[in-house]
């Protein structure tokens, strides 16, 4: 068993580079897995373009050697082809050095002028082996190339960094890129996602199994990831069975959030669920709230006697509560009361300066919901690490929360080093109080149960869910509205059988 599913494993370069080494071990030659590379490369550009002139800009390692590859084949295939490497033809060692020499076409200067008239440029500069920032000559040629041309990239852009996407000094804006045998998180951690293109994971023989001794820690955020874990409903089963949420208003003027909150938690099977507030807050969530329940509880002391019945078994804090010393009172009883917690919002800037004395007071599961503002304020030591992926792991780590730094990347770290990276998300789901639907997601379904790593993965993939083919005009009631659809879409995933029709 790995950590993460091995379908959705995603792999550092170092990582990688273990897969290709197990595999050559094994018995496959390296010239094999670069001559599948190659081919993989060049049947996915068959697949989608018309022959046309192309360049293969050739680098001095083995993405280079899967250049020389790309080229012949296309030639092979009757494009018109020529090839362009970095380094002299007679320095390349290796596989590399032996996919060169079977290359029979044009061979022209790295310079710009060897752009001219190509329609298509195959990117096999730099991959798995990008180790510094690209110099002048290769920044030179990325301008040149410019936005008239299609870039296809083997394995990554060069110059995206595939452990955390950031950008050594600039890096080629494909239109596809072909990565092998798993993509790797810089494919899909901005801004390198944003430079990946469509992205094509071709099988070039290296077997699943190799994953085993690697144990890879990161995931692409799917199904598969959290389904093993998501509540069954039961037969047999009774609501009282799929927990109690707790969703804790601001004041009078201030109960949309938890009101969301409280809705998506029911949506996403919490058995009960309810809004508490104080005495104003309460009778303005009274007239709003039908399935979902409401108390009126006034400050941390209220809180504190509310959980104590342990059927109410998480809570969500920090939708529009306030920033202030209540607010961090109100965590610190939450924990005490050793429900599973949500933290979110105000309750994370409520906690700045100050978070390590709930670390230390953390009883159950806790799940924290910063985007990077939050998570700036709160986790200020962290802020120099390269990528968010990093930042919400060694949060992760120190806090002993799972953390979800939100964004278009949204990064859900555990704290045994496990991290989900979430690519479904439509930008529309920027709008006010869908941070609010998800922590309430989260909370519903650590109240089914559901451990905190998977609830969190859950509640962000079903979240994109929810949004995507809505389209512009997307507001967060319709996201709780729509999490039905989610859940289906979920299930057909599963099943095999693709989204909902
Ligand atoms: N057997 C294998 O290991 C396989 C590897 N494959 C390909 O091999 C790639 C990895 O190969 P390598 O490890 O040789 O790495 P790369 O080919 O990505 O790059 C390494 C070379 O580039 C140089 N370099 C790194 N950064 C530079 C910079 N900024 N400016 C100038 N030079 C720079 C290094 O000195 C080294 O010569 C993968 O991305 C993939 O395309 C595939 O062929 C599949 C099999
Ligand atoms: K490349």
């Amino acid at each position: 068993m790995t950590s993460v599913p091995a379908d959705l494993a995603l792999l550092t370069t170092e990582e990688m580079g273990r897969a290709d080494r197990l595999t050559i071990d094994g018995g496959i030659p390296g010239t094999t897995l670069m001559e599948n590379a190659g081919r993989a490369v060049a049947d996915a550009i068959l697949a989608r373009y018309p022959a046309q002139a192309t360049l293969v800009l050739c680098g001095p390692g083995n993405n280079g050697g899967d250049g020389w590859v790309v080229a012949r084949r296309l030639k092979q295939a009757g494009f018109d082809v020529a090839c362009s490497a970095l380094a002299p033809v007679a320095a390349l060692r290796g596989d590399a050095a032996v996919m060169a020499a079977r290359w029979n076409g044009p061979v022209l200067p790295f310079e710009p002028a060897a752009l001219d008239g190509r329609t298509l440029i195959v990117d096999a500069l730099f991959g798995a082996g990008l180790a510094r920032d690209l110099d002048s000559a290769v920044l030179r040629m990325i301008e040149a190339v410019g936005e008239g041309r299609r870039v296809v990239a083997v394995d990554l852009p060069s110059g995206v960094n595939g452990d955390d996407g950031t950008i050594r000094g600039g890096a080629f804006t494909a239109d596809l890129s072909v990565t092998f045998f798993r993509a790797k998180p810089g494919h899909l951690l901005y801004p390198g996602r944003a430079r990946t293109g469509q992205l094509v994971v071709a099988d070039i023989g290296i077997s699943p199994s190799v994953l085993e001794s690697i144990d890879p820690k990161a995931a692409r955020n799917g199904p598969a990831l959290f389904a093993r874990h998501f509540p069954v409903l039961r037969q047999d089963g009774h609501k009282y069975d799929r927990g109690h949420t707790v969703t804790l208003s601001g004041g009078a003027l201030h109960t949309g959030a938890a009101r969301l909150a409280a809705r998506a938690a029911l949506r996403i099977g919490s058995g009960l669920v309810s809004t508490i507030g104080d005495a104003e807050a309460a009778r303005v969530i009274a007239a709003h709230q039908t399935a979902v329940m409401v108390a009126e509880v006034d400050g941390p002391a209220g809180l504190a006697l509310f959980l104590s019945d342990r059927r109410r078994n998480a809570a969500v804090i920090g939708p529009a509560a306030g920033v202030g010393d209540t607010t961090f009172a109100h965590c610190r009883m939450a924990l005490a009361a050793g429900c599973a917690c949500v933290f979110d919002a105000d309750a994370l800037t409520s906690a700045a300066g100050r978070a390590d004395i709930l670390w230390r007071e953390r009883t159950a599961d806790l799940v924290l919901t910063p985007h990077d503002g939050e998570f700036a304020r709160l986790f200020p030591q962290l802020s120099g690490l390269p990528s968010r992926a990093a930042r919400a792991v060694a949060a992760a780590k120190e806090s002993g929360a799972v953390v979800v730094l939100k964004g278009a990347d949204c990064c859900i770290a555990a704290p045994d080093g496990r991290i989900a990276i979430n690519d479904n998300a439509p930008p529309t789901l920027a709008t006010a109080g869908s941070g609010d639907v998800l922590a309430g997601m989260i909370g519903g379904l650590l109240a089914q149960h559901m451990p905190a790593f998977e609830a969190a993965a859950a509640a962000v993939w079903l979240h994109g869910a929810a949004a995507e083919g809505f389209g512009r005009g997307l507001i967060a009631e319709d996201l709780v509205e729509r999490l039905p659809i989610a859940l289906q879409i979920a299930e057909n995933h599963l099943r095999g059988r693709g989204q909902a029709g």
